[in-house]
């Protein structure tokens, strides 16, 4: 029997189980990770995410983020700003300015002095193919059949790849059956997050996501810079965004091009313990 000690954190409700993975020896299956994220027989959560000793050089800490339903993911907004948190809480790392190593690159993280965090996503990825998403010309909309319904969606990748739709009123939107049904589409071969976006004004929108392997969360960082993006593409919104999803409010700022998006909000510590596996 493995024992293991974490911290559960939430950032708007997307709640996280934070490992440190330096201090203690962690190799977790994809069946451990679903049992201590599931809500019953486990922690509970939406992503577990593991503090790791950086490989490359020009970072502070290496993270992981793995899906409640146990597939590792590339990269999660609201939990790099909890991990950022964490590791200064727990005295691992001091400085205000963090490096973080990702699955596929580097997350720049900035600890404000008014308690908030504000993360250099990178540049969007709008290249269909890099997305990944069916191979086709890039345009700030693209048809996508699903079953016998046509519609309309943006296709970013913030690290990680994001569908997002525009509806009148995010509280009638068909997430639970849209949502499982996108996320499954055959064009996404790595599966895709599903953002709902309804536009009140050029400078708010309001937002629920359908994650990829988590269902629909109260909050997702990179859902609201990619429903951003995809808004700006649009035409709908300008560079400074608050963003409402049902758990609460993200700033994002992208200037377009080859900027890098900016995601400003809160992280919270919410226990800690230690479980047996
Ligand atoms: N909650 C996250 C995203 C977590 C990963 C996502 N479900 C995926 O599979 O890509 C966020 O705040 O960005």
């Amino acid at each position: 029997m493995t024992k293991l000690r974490f911290t559960k954190m939430q950032a708007l409700g997307n709640d996280f189980i934070v490992i440190d993975a330096m201090s203690q020896t962690v190799a977790l299956s994809s069946d451990q990770i679903r049992q201590l994220s599931n809500r019953r027989l486990g922690i509970g959560c939406d992503q577990v995410l593991l503090a790791e000793r950086p490989q490359r050089p020009d970072t502070d800490i290496r993270y992981r983020v793995f899906n409640a339903d146990g597939g590792e993911v590339e990269h999660c907004g609201n939990g790099v700003r909890c991990l950022a948190r964490f590791l200064h809480e727990k005295a691992l790392l001091e400085q205000h300015e963090l490096r973080v190593e990702t699955r596929n690159g580097l997350t720049l993280v900035h600890l404000c002095d008014d308690g908030a965090i504000a993360v250099n996503m990178g540049p969007p990825v709008l290249e269909p193919e890099r997305i990944p998403f069916r191979p086709t010309k890039q345009a700030s909309e693209y048809a996508l059949a699903l079953e016998d319904k046509r519609i309309m969606i943006g296709a970013v990748s913030m690290g990680n790849p994001h569908a997002v739709l525009q509806v009148d009123d995010i509280d009638s939107a068909p997430i639970d059956t849209f949502g499982p049904l996108i996320m499954e589409h055959a064009d996404f071969p790595q599966r895709v997050n599903v953002g709902f976006m309804q536009v009140i004004s050029r400078d708010r929108i309001r937002l629920r996501v359908y994650e990829r392997g988590a269902g629909e969360t109260p909050a997702c960082g990179t859902g609201a810079c990619a429903a951003v993006v995809s808004g700006r593409l649009r035409g709908l919104l300008d560079a400074r965004v608050k963003v409402n999803l049902p758990g609460g409010e993200l700033m994002i700022y992208w200037d377009g091009g080859d900027t890098s998006v900016w995601m400003t909000g809160p992280a919270l510590t919410v226990y800690e313990g230690e479980i047996r596996l």
